[in-house]
């Protein structure tokens, strides 16, 4: 990785006895959409503090854009737009207003302003409503406002601490398609922190699962999946027309084929897992043995399963803020546990 923007190497974090970020070694290439995924007490905003020269580390070195933010963290902040999980904007002024307002703080010159801020509503779609009080926002409508004002400074790399906290599922998936198409028409870096697996899932390139401080694992979604489920990578579901005659009979010649790991039959649907993707041989095998197919479906590992598996094999051991930890996997393996 050549182009790292950002470059954390054994960064360690003590707030007293507590260990809230252990050696953490992380490299973020320019243009990322990058998620830092972890539960409540994971030390995602310590990790970030550090790296915006907010906060000191007890160890280890955090750079960004080339510039160590412990030592340099104003050069830092001139390239890093950061948003907190909530942003205050004045009630009473417009968000047009709000917005000029940053922008003459941050220096921009008084005969750009309108013309830059007026460019910036559009870009995070709310270009209808900027002459509105921001006191008649949404919660929505306040991050666009806030993103707004993170991209007016034109950073190199934003952060984005929990962006899409108390957003309606619309709304977040509008959000998120924001960011995503920042990241891709502007070359900015992303680094997203979140515990909502399924959007991080959507939106990020790679992803970092952070646990009691620690890294657990990082990579790109299919990457850790193949890592994980390297030998039942697919799961196929058949629905047949009618019941299976004999299930056992099923399961043995399913077995025989090469990429088939596990087979579970039960009524008219055979689940079989697989090594690879032979889903089009399967449902030849089925039509040539005479079953009329009602539904095929393959299941593809996401980041659900791939923390499961993370927390099945016992990778947490050595988490230290069990009582968060706990809460995290209760709320994303309560499926799992029924
Ligand atoms: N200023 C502080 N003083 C003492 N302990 C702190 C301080 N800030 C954070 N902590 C502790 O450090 C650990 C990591 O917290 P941090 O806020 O970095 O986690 P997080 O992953 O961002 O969590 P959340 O998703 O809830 O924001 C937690 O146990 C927290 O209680």
């Amino acid at each position: 990785m050549e182009n790292a923007i950002i470059e954390l190497e054994g960064l360690t974090k003590f707030y007293g006895s507590l260990k809230a970020v252990d050696n953490l070694h992380l490299r973020i290439n320019a243009g990322e959409v990058f998620g830092l995924l972890g539960p409540n007490g994971a030390g995602k905003t310590t990790t970030i503090l550090m790296m915006l020269g907010l906060t000191e580390p007890s160890g280890g070195t955090a750079r960004v854009c080339g510039f160590n933010a412990t030592s340099d963290p104003i050069s830092v902040k001139r390239k890093v737009g950061y948003m907190p999980d909530s942003v205050g904007f004045y009630d009473g002024m417009t968000a047009f207003e709000n917005l000029s307002y940053i922008a003459r703080l941050n220096g921009i010159p008084a005969h750009e302003v309108h013309h830059r801020v007026q460019e910036m509503m559009e870009l995070v779609g709310l270009g209808t409503a900027m002459h509105k009080k921001t006191s008649a926002y949404s919660r929505g409508m306040k991050q666009r406002l806030g993103l707004a004002d993170v991209l007016i400074r034109q950073p190199e790399v934003i952060i984005l601490d929990e962006p899409t906290l108390g957003i309606d599922p619309t709304g977040v998936k509008e959000f998120l398609h924001l960011i995503r198409q920042l990241s891709r028409q502007q070359g900015i870096t992303v680094l997203l922190s979140s515990h909502h697996l399924h959007q991080v899932q959507q939106v990020c390139d790679r992803v970092g699962i952070f646990v009691g401080g620690k890294l657990l694992a990082e990579g790109d979604i299919h990457k850790l999946s193949q890592n994980l489920f390297a030998e039942e990578l697919y799961l196929v579901t058949i629905t047949v027309k009618d019941t299976l005659p004999d299930t056992t009979a099923w399961e043995a010649t399913l077995l025989q084929m090469d990429a088939v790991r596990k087979v579970t039959a039960s009524g008219n649907t055979i689940e079989i897992s697989c090594a690879e993707n032979i889903t089009p041989r399967l449902v030849r095998y089925f039509v040539e043995k005479g079953f009329d197919i009602m539904g095929v479906y393959q299941k593809e590992y996401g980041l659900e399963e791939i923390y499961q598996r993370y927390f099945d094999n016992n990778l947490t051991e050595n988490v230290s803020h069990g009582k968060s930890s706990g809460l995290f996997q209760r709320s994303f393996f309560r499926k799992a546990a029924h």
